[in-house]
Formats: C-alpha cells, sequence, structure tokens
C-alpha cells in the first residue's frame, strides 16, 4: 500500500482488503494423500466383497456404500479449506471520507414468542442495538413481534423511555457491551469509580423496568394504568390471539420529531413495533414472513438501503459494528456488488468445554470464510447486513452504481398516523396474494433454512457476499443448552438444508454457471447433512454387529491395506485436532464436539432426512420449532459444570443408547474373541477398535443410563422403554443377518416328517410351527394338527394335539437325526409354516465356573432366545395375513426360503417404528410451534 500523504492519495485507498489465509498448500499436499488414501479403500473394498454364498456380504456392501458416500462427500468438503480467506475493513478511512454522509440503516428484530423468548431479553436486544454508535437520525429500529403479545408490545414501550437513559450513558461512557443485561451481568459494579451515583442510577432504572415488564407478565395482563400510557394497547382487544389478528404498527419513537430526544438532548433513532396480520388460514411462512413483511414496513417508514436483521437473542456486542460493515458496502471498487455481510453466529452462554458443541470454531473460523473464499458466503438468518435492493429481488447489472452516501435522508413527510396506516395494509395477509414476495423478491418461503437458500439466491443474480468475522465478536446471541434444544435446533436444519437440496434450488443445477463450483459444493456440505447421516449409520451398526458375528470387515493390521483405512482416520483426526487447537479451542472442547457431531448425525439429522422425506412425499407438514432461550435454574447448574443433560425426547435417547449399547457389545464381544481365540480375532481388530472409539466417545451416554441420578440423567421411566427398544433393535437387525433362520412351509395332506441333524448333545433344540390356512376358500379358521417328536433311537420327545401353532425348546440328549412328524386330521390341505434353531454355546462347559462371565454368557442367550422369538411372532404375523391371501394351488411343496423378505419386513418394522415413536415424541416435548 501506498503512504498517507495525500488527500488525493486517501480518497483512493479501499474501505477494506482480502488476505488469502496461510496454509493453504499444506492443505492441498494433506488433501491429495488423503484422497490417495480413500481411493485405495474402495479398491479394497470393491475387490473383497464375499460372493453370494460367503458370510458377510450384504454388510460388505452396506460398508462400501458409506465408504463410496464418505469418499465424495469428503471431496465436496474440499471446497471449503481450498482457499480460506480473511477480511479487514477500515473503518477509520470510512470516517474520514464520509463521516457525515452515512446511509441510513433499518435494523429488524425478529421475535415469536414471549414464552420462551422473553420479552426482557428482546428488549435488552432492541437497546443493544438503538445505541449503536451511527447518527441517530439515519438510525431505524423495528421489532417484528410474531407472538402478537401485548407483554411484548409493553416491554418495547418501557425500552423506549429507558432508551433515552440508556443510550446516552452508554454513549459518554463507551460502554460495551451495549445491551443491558449483558453489560450488567458482566459488570456488577461501576468501573469508573468516579461516576458511581450516574451508573447505579441507570442500574436502577434497568432494574426496576425489569421488574415492573415481570409483573405484568406475571400478573398475565395490562392494568388500567399501563393501558393508558399508550394509545397502542388499544390494538389488544378480546379477540386478539397469537395466531388470529390485524395488523398492528406502532410508531414507538419517530426520529423526525425534534421533541424525540434523550436525556443528553441528543436526537433519538426511530423505534417502531410490528405485529404483521396472522389468520388461521393463511399461511404466515415463518420467519421468512416476518422479515418480508418488514422489509415493506421498513420501505414505508425509513427506507434506509442497508439492513441489520438480528434474531431477539442477538445483541449487538460492538457499538462500531455498523460502520466496520458499512466499509464493504461502500468501498469505492467493490462496494457496488457486495449484497450482504455476514458475521458469524457467536453466543454468550458457552459454558465449560462447550459440551453441546456451539462454539463450531472451525466453521465459524475457516469453513465460512472458506466459502467466502469462493464469493459464496451463505446468509445465516442473523448478524447480516443487507443491501435493500438485492434483498427486494433486484438482478446485479454491470452499470449499477449503488451509491449508498447519496441517499442518506430518505424520511417520508408524513404524519406518524399516515405512516402506521399505511404500513398496517403492508404486513396484512393478503398484501402478498398474487405478488412475487416469498418467490422472487424477499426472503423465500416454503423452507425452514429460509436464510440459506435466500442467500443462494442473491448470489445467483450476480451479487457478491462477504463473510467478516472480526476479532470483537459483532454479535452474540443464546446457544441451546441442553440436548433437546440442540437436537431441535439441529433437527430445523438439517429439514431446511436437506429440503434445499431436493428442491429446484439445488445448488448443482440451479447455481450451475451462475457462481463457482466451490461455493456450490460448499453450500452442499451442508445440505447434504441429513442423508450424510444415514451413511454414518451404516458404520455404526455394521462393524459391531459383524463383530458379534465374526465378520471381518476390514483388512487384517498386518495387511498392506490397513494403511490406507489407518492414514484416512489418523490424517483426518488430526487435520480436525490441528484446526481446533489453532482456532482456540481446548482439547476438551474438540472431544466434546466429536460427540455432538456423532450425537446429531445419530438423531437430528436422520430425523431431518425422514422427515424430509415424508415431506417430499406429502405426509408430514413442516413446522419452524423456535428453541427456547431461558432454562430452569437446575439445568443451568448442570449446564454450567459441563454435565450434560439428556432431557426427555425418548426416541432420540433411544437410538443414542442403542447405538451405544449395540457398539459396548461389539466392543465387549470382540474382546473376549480375543481372549478366548475364538473365532478369528485378528482380522476383527480394526472393528474391536471402532467400536472401542464409539464407546468411549459415549461413556456420558452410559454414565446417564446406569450410574447418574440427578434430573439431567436419562429418565428411569424411559430406561425400561428404551431397554426395550433397544433389544428389539439390536435382535432385530441381528436376526436380518441371521444366516441359519430356515423358516419352510409345506403343505400338508395326512401325514409329512422332517429330521434335524442335532450336531452336540446337549445342545437346546428350539422349534415352532403356525397353521396358515386350510385349502377351502370357505372354511377360514385353520385346524389344528398333530405333532410328534422323536429322538435318534425313536424315543418320543414331545407330542402336542390338534394345535394352530406352538413353540417349544428341549435340550437334546443324544445328537443325531431327530424326527419332527406332522399329523393332519381335517379333510384339508393345511398350510404349515415350520421353524427348527439348534443353539449350541461351546463355552457352557469351558467357562462355566467364570463367576463374572455368567451373566453375560446368560444374557446372550438370551438374546438368542429373543431372537428366536422374534422370527416366531413373524411367523404368526404371516400366518395372520396370508389366512386372507388367495388360495395356495400354486404353492410349491418345497421349502421357500424367506430371508430376504423377512428382513425387508423387518427394517420396514424398524423404519416405522422409528418414524411413529418420533411423531409421539414430537408431541412429547412440547416443542412450540407459531
Ligand atoms: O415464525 C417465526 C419463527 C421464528 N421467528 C424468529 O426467528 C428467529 C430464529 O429462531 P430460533 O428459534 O432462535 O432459531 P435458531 O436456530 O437460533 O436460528 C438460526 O437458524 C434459523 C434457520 O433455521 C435462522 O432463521 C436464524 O436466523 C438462525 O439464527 C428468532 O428470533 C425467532 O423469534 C420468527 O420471527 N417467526
Ligand atoms: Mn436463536
Amino acid at each position: 500500500m501506498g503512504g498517507h500523504n495525500g488527500g488525493d492519495e486517501e480518497a483512493s485507498l479501499p474501505l477494506f482488503e482480502t488476505e488469502v489465509s496461510k496454509g493453504k498448500l499444506a492443505y492441498r499436499v494433506y488433501a491429495v494423500t488423503v484422497l490417495v488414501g480413500i481411493c485405495s479403500i474402495w479398491v479394497y473394498r470393491s475387490m473383497n466383497i464375499p460372493t453370494a454364498e460367503e458370510e458377510g456380504r450384504w454388510a460388505w456392501i452396506g460398508m462400501f456404500m458409506a465408504e463410496l458416500w464418505f469418499g465424495f462427500y469428503w471431496i465436496i468438503t474440499l471446497s471449503l479449506r481450498w482457499n480460506v480467506t480473511l477480511r479487514y475493513p477500515f473503518k477509520d478511512r470510512l470516517i474520514n471520507r464520509y463521516g457525515d454522509k452515512l446511509p441510513a440503516v433499518d435494523v429488524f428484530v425478529c421475535t415469536a414468542d414471549p414464552g420462551i423468548e422473553p420479552p426482557t431479553m428482546v428488549i435488552s436486544t432492541v437497546l443493544s442495538v438503538m445505541s449503536y454508535n451511527y447518527p441517530p437520525d439515519r438510525l431505524s429500529i423495528y421489532l417484528s413481534d410474531d407472538g402478537g403479545s401485548e407483554f411484548t408490545f409493553y416491554a418495547l414501550l418501557e425500552a423506549s423511555h429507558f432508551s433515552k437513559h440508556w443510550i446516552p450513558f452508554c454513549k459518554k461512557f463507551s460502554v460495551e457491551p451495549r445491551s443491558p443485561a449483558a453489560y450488567f451481568a458482566q459488570n456488577s459494579n461501576p468501573k469508573d469509580t468516579t461516576v458511581p451515583k450516574e451508573w447505579l442510577d441507570v442500574k436502577k432504572l434497568y432494574e426496576d423496568m425489569n421488574c415492573r415488564i415481570e409483573s405484568v407478565i406475571e400478573k398475565g395482563g395490562t392494568s388500567k394504568d399501563i393501558r393508558d400510557q399508550h394509545k397502542g394497547f388499544l390494538e389488544w382487544n378480546s379477540e386478539v390471539t397469537k395466531q388470529d389478528h390485524q395488523s398492528i404498527v406502532q410508531i414507538l419513537i419517530d426520529g423526525r420529531n425534534p421533541d424525540a430526544v434523550d436525556d443528553d438532548g441528543h436526537q433519538m433513532p426511530t423505534l417502531v413495533y410490528l405485529a404483521r396480520e396472522k389468520r388461521p388460514y393463511c399461511p404466515h411462512n415463518f420467519k421468512a414472513g416476518s422479515m418480508n413483511s418488514l422489509i415493506r414496513v421498513s420501505a414505508e417508514i425509513s427506507n434506509a438501503p442497508i439492513i441489520l436483521n438480528v434474531d431477539c437473542d442477538m445483541y449487538s456486542n460492538n457499538s462500531d459494528a455498523i460502520k466496520e460493515a458499512l466499509c464493504f458496502f461502500m468501498d469505492k471498487e467493490r462496494g457496488h456488488m457486495i449484497s450482504y455481510v455476514q458475521y458469524p453466529q457467536s453466543y454468550d452462554n458457552i459454558a465449560n468445554n462447550d459440551i453441546y458443541s456451539n462454539v463450531r470454531s472451525a466453521f465459524n473460523k475457516i469453513e465460512l470464510s472458506g466459502m467466502d473464499g469462493c464469493d459464496g458466503a451463505p446468509y445465516c438468518g442473523t448478524g447480516c447486513f443487507h443491501r435493500r435492493e438485492s434483498l427486494c429481488g433486484v438482478e446485479f447489472s454491470r452499470n449499477y452504481r449503488g451509491e449508498l452516501n447519496s441517499l442518506c435522508n430518505t424520511m417520508k413527510d408524513s404524519s406518524v398516523h399516515e405512516l402506521e396506516q399505511g404500513s398496517k395494509v403492508l404486513a396484512n395477509c393478503s398484501y402478498e396474494k398474487g405478488t412475487q414476495w416469498g418467490k422472487e423478491m424477499g426472503l423465500v418461503y416454503g423452507c425452514l433454512s429460509e436464510d440459506l437458500i435466500t442467500g443462494l439466491r442473491i448470489q445467483c443474480r450476480g451479487w457478491k457476499p462477504v463473510y467478516y468475522n472480526p476479532e470483537r465478536k459483532a454479535f452474540l446471541g443464546v446457544a441451546p443448552n441442553t440436548l433437546d434444544l440442540a437436537f431441535v435446533q439441529h433437527k430445523r436444519w438439517g429439514q431446511g438444508m436437506f429440503q434445499i437440496f431436493l428442491s429446484k434450488y439445488c445448488p448443482f443445477i440451479y447455481a450451475r454457471g451462475k457462481i463457482k463450483l466451490g461455493a456450490q459444493m460448499g453450500y452442499c456440505v451442508y445440505l447434504l447433512f441429513a442423508p450424510n447421516s444415514v451413511a454414518l449409520l451404516n458404520y455404526l451398526i455394521i462393524p459391531s454387529i459383524c463383530l458379534l458375528r465374526s465378520i471381518p470387515l476390514f483388512p487384517e493390521v498386518s495387511s498392506l491395506w490397513f494403511l490406507p483405512f489407518a492414514y484416512v482416520y489418523a490424517a483426518r483426526n488430526a487435520c480436525s485436532i490441528a484446526e481446533a487447537l489453532a482456532c482456540g479451542e481446548t482439547l476438551k472442547a474438540w472431544w466434546n464436539s466429536q460427540r455432538m457431531w456423532l450425537f446429531h448425525r445419530m438423531t437430528s439429522y436422520l430425523f431431518a432426512f425422514i422427515d424430509t422425506i415424508t415431506g417430499q412425499l406429502g405426509f408430514s407438514q413442516m413446522a419452524f420449532s423456535i428453541t427456547p432461550k431461558v432454562v430452569g435454574n437446575d439445568v443451568l447448574k448442570r449446564y454450567e459444570e459441563g454435565t450434560m443433560e439428556f432431557g426427555t425426547s425418548s426416541v432420540m435417547l433411544t437410538i443414542i443408547a442403542t447405538l451405544s449399547l449395540l457398539n459396548l457389545f461389539g466392543f465387549a464381544g470382540g474382546i473376549l474373541k480375543v481372549v478366548w481365540g475364538y473365532g478369528i480375532a485378528e482380522g476383527l481388530a480394526v472393528q474391536i477398535g471402532l467400536c472401542l472409539v464409539v464407546v468411549v466417545i459415549n461413556l456420558p451416554v452410559y454414565q446417564a443410563l446406569f450410574l447418574r441420578d440427578d434430573n439431567g440423567r436419562i429418565p428411569s421411566s424411559l430406561e425400561k422403554q428404551f431397554v426395550e427398544f433397544a433389544t428389539v433393535l439390536i435382535l432385530a437387525v441381528l436376526s436380518s443377518l441371521q444366516q441359519e433362520v430356515s423358516g419352510i412351509r409345506f403343505v400338508i395332506d395326512r401325514e409329512e416328517c422332517f429330521s434335524h441333524n442335532v450336531e452336540y448333545a446337549m445342545d437346546t433344540v428350539h422349534f415352532s410351527f403356525v397353521v396358515i390356512k386350510s385349502e377351502g376358500a370357505w372354511h377360514y379358521s385353520p385346524d389344528g394338527v398333530d405333532l410328534v417328536v422323536k429322538g435318534p433311537s425313536g424315543e418320543q420327545i414331545h407330542d402336542f394335539r390338534d394345535k394352530t401353532s406352538e413353540k417349544f425348546q428341549f435340550v437334546a440328549q443324544k445328537n443325531g437325526l431327530h424326527r419332527f412328524c406332522f399329523t393332519n386330521k381335517s379333510p384339508y390341505h393345511e398350510t404349515i409354516d415350520f421353524d427348527v434353531h439348534e443353539a449350541h454355546f461351546t463355552y457352557h462347559d469351558e467357562h462355566a465356573k467364570d463367576e463374572h462371565l455368567k451373566p453375560l454368557l446368560e444374557q446372550i442367550a438370551r438374546i438368542e432366545e429373543a431372537l428366536y422369538n422374534i422370527q416366531f411372532e413373524q411367523h404368526w404375523l404371516e400366518a395372520q395375513t396370508d389366512q386372507q391371501a388367495i388360495v395356495n394351488e400354486g404353492m410349491s411343496r418345497r421349502a421357500i426360503h424367506k430371508v430376504l423378505y423377512q428382513s425387508a419386513a423387518l427394517t420396514g418394522a424398524g423404519v416405522l417404528q422409528v418414524y411413529l415413536l418420533r411423531r409421539l415424541f414430537e408431541r412429547k416435548l412440547g416443542m412450540s410451534r407459531v
């Protein structure tokens, strides 16, 4: 850069700079080596898939699918780190050049529910943006209240009074942050001891205000005294409810009014309350709908060319943030192309090593900057400055100059009443009918991630976004601090993002040729979170089950093929640890993030996947579940201690616990095999290692299941439900893989005998049969049959008379051929399902003495038993369905192998079960819906 020795030169200096981050070459080398590793894994996998006769073919295919997917997915993630760029604005240059010609800025704050977004929190955010270091005559603040609540209105009215003290106080003492709640929480005593009085006065005013607001909410309504304070309360008659009310627009402070001054006699920013019209028959499109109303209403009142939007919990943490953002928009060279400036979403309630992994520093510090490097910084819904034109759907054109400084005073001359009346119409339900709002204009409707899709569309119109991550955080919000809340949030994100991928806006199609390939890939990294979870499930389930069944899935440790697996795993993790540490995280926080990464993929994104698919098929409707911003003291205490709050969502916990237990079983089983030299331990080493990793990551789950006794543990009522579900699930999967499943279906005329060779004496022989149907079409209920079971030397073991179904087990006294003879006494042909199964435990004799192992062995035996039960139940089910089915004329006398059919049915049943439970759970969690 040149020197600072002339006014002209100074005037031509850029207002911001872009710098490419270091370490690009190292990353690219690393990427190539990992890619080689991934390709070797693919080669190994495809070369070694067992043939149809060998065991584990399907497991191998499942693993191969997952690995193909992960490889593809990893390739698209490369885009996020290929070209990481950092931005540096020069605020001082901006002030020198445009000090008195700064453009007007409209700030939108969205709230939706006074119950889970307390009005006192909302007004703290409002106050923080009212007191920006920015000319107040060019600043207007709009609060959109989707809750249509008079409490929120009352709180905002109180805030408008308090701001007359708060704004001058902030400016006089350079207070930071300017959210009174955050400021007083951080400073319980005056910093500057020479002015204790002023400090204490403001604090008292603030506390008194909060008390008044809280007491009104507690009483459940406003008193006449309060209602008399402002005409706006007249809008709340007895018919107004959250879902059904007219538009309400109240200008609480009119910035043009010379009497609207603060304690020091300075002008105040404009402050507007908006509750757009809500009607039960009219879709309100959640936050996107509220943003679009805000765009129109603000256009009527102040029409600033720059819009900042924040969520109600995202207070401003840097009073100069507007000026920094303007550096981008007002740069001579590139400013006119810039559509929005996105700040990262950071939080002020992060405790103790970030157990719920909300900080996401690699995402904020590296990935988003990497997207920015491809000109593809996403719009994240909050903490974002927009150019009004680009947000309203205007296409970028080469001739566009977008001079912001010429538009500084846009306020109209109309009276407050006129403005209110004029803008109410714009917030009506009917206003958007037949217009392009929600399609070509404003935020896009129909998607739970309205932000991402809107940003993508703006970029496709030729605008360039900017991502700016300053040292001092510009905005701080409330992070979800229980597992339930984190789950609600990530589920919504996962669903919204996958919706985009499946829609016409899929970046690879919609954005092709419009934005860089890197940006398309970068978007898809997030849009594919949901399907990615399905691939991960393969990796969580298959290796442990195959371990239990001694099916090796990975190369032996001594084989050369082991290297690519080990390298890819180690390199990926080393890279992610290095990133976390470089971003200033602790090792513990990194470890915690691994757990949450796993949890979200086992639950939130999996459900997001299911819901998106069912949504696409038209089975379910989407709903924006707002994340509550406050939790109980008890819960808060555990959060601060860093103890995970497992909470109440049964399905989520069930799945997490099931998969954790499955891997624990797998690991324990694998170790036993090594200890006893039973099976092929060598080939199973990688699987044992994999299970161990999952087990160690999930230690808090076992703890919450079995050891903890506080309220944040997995509730004991759930425990039983979970144990049952877990068993069924594990068994279902196991049984679908069972090779010995040997249902035989045959038609019996008079007598039919089967023999089964019992290999070892003292084995337990299980068998079952179900009479499915009789030949005659008029003959509905099947008659019973007789069954005689005989041992090898002809001795009778059992004898059943006239049974339609039976299940039994006996211990074979001798090995050799056992005979099962059925007799049909009815005049009709009958169809029978018959099943024999022999349970053999070698370790019965060898290890029976070991007291510690015994319970485990019993457990295993019980699982085996339960497995058999499932099969039996299935026969039963089938039998019942088949009774109604077609006549059995064409049915062959020979056995019909049903393994495939069975596993399909079981998988289907499993999915259905998850889906149904999920529905149940949604009701239970009581998520607030608007
Ligand atoms: O019908 C609605 C629903 C929500 N909101 C507001 O939207 C904001 C975001 O909701 P929140 O429950 O806090 O969701 P988060 O998961 O924190 O939101 C992130 O993800 C959303 C998309 O899923 C984005 O819209 C948000 O800006 C982004 O902060 C809040 O201010 C709500 O008041 C509305 O105004 N109207
Ligand atoms: Mn939020």
